[in-house]
């Protein structure tokens, strides 16, 4: 996935060459406009469950590099995100990236022009393999809230893609599968963390449990928001997720294409965090 990224980037970086071209003068000027309200929008998107419930967002794809036999042929991006916001969803993922995940940019200009018309309080996060700012610059030009950035992908550049981040007023969603990814994370500014539980380089394994063994790496306070990813596809996983004191889980295949999505998200954003949880939470 990535190698082909790699492949696509050089035209895309041929075609924005020019100094003078609009994403490469997005990446030479600070926005100076940044107030904190485009930060504040994403976290109030992902964090719409608290204090006491889970948030969930849709990972709108046709296909999945970890789940090759699920395929869903949606023809209108724009609708079937209003469908799930309509549905009580919180947040889009809107992937870019046509080999992996069958979505592409005209998908992503619908679905950000539809959120904005049927739930303009709800976060539309850039989704693609990210290797280099111009993707950052435009993930900005489609007016997307936020870009996620895959930390086992990106390695030592994830604090200079951060950087760049800050300096264009983007804010971005980490993909962790380690500690030692959200420690770097962390340090280097990140203000959301996305935890998924399958492990690409295992070939696909999901690590259940992964996002309970990683949260001591998360600085104390709350200041981060955490999401959990990963073949979520029931309430007592989402329940465990609610009592650590995750903010929202990102769901795919389990909703995408299935007739009963609508109860499905209703019964996760039904729970509510059990006693113990509070206390704890309210400690930590
Ligand atoms: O519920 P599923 O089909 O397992 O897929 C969701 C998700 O784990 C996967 O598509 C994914 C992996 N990384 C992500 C980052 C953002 C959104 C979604 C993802």
């Amino acid at each position: 996935m990535v190698q082909e990224k790699e492949q696509e980037m050089v035209q895309f970086r041929a075609a924005h060459k020019n100094p003078n071209d609009d994403l490469q003068m997005m990446l030479s000027y600070m926005d100076t406009k940044g107030d904190g309200s485009v930060a504040k929008k994403l976290t109030d998107s992902l964090r719409r469950g608290r204090p006491h419930g889970l948030s969930v967002g849709i990972d709108l794809k046709r296909r999945s590099p970890t789940n090759p036999s699920f395929r869903c042929d949606f023809s209108d991006p724009g609708a079937v995100a209003s469908a799930f916001l309509d549905s009580d969803a919180d947040f889009v993922f809107a992937n870019c990236d046509f080999s992996s995940y069958g979505g592409e940019l005209n998908d992503i200009k619908q679905i950000v022009s539809a959120t904005r018309a049927s739930s303009p309080s709800s976060a539309v996060i850039f989704k693609d393999i990210i290797i280099d700012p111009l993707q950052l610059a435009l993930a900005k030009q489609l007016q997307c809230d936020a870009a996620l950035v895959l930390a086992c992908v990106v390695g030592s550049e994830l604090p200079s893609l951060l950087d760049t981040a800050t300096l264009i007023n983007l804010p971005i969603v980490v993909e962790c599968h380690t500690e030692e990814e959200v420690k770097i994370a962390v340090e280097n500014g990140a203000g959301t963390i996305l935890l998924n539980r399958v492990d690409r380089f295992s070939g696909n394994k999901l690590y259940p449990d992964q996002p309970f063994a990683i949260q001591d790496a998360l600085p104390p306070g709350n200041f981060v928001t955490t999401l959990v990813t990963g073949k979520v596809t029931d309430t007592e996983s989402a329940q465990k997720f609610l009592d650590a004191g995750f903010d929202g889980v990102v769901i795919g295949s389990a909703l995408i294409g299935n007739p009963s999505a609508d109860k499905f998200i209703k019964s996760v954003k039904d729970l509510e965090m059990g006693e113990d949880a509070k206390i704890m939470n309210s400690i930590g």
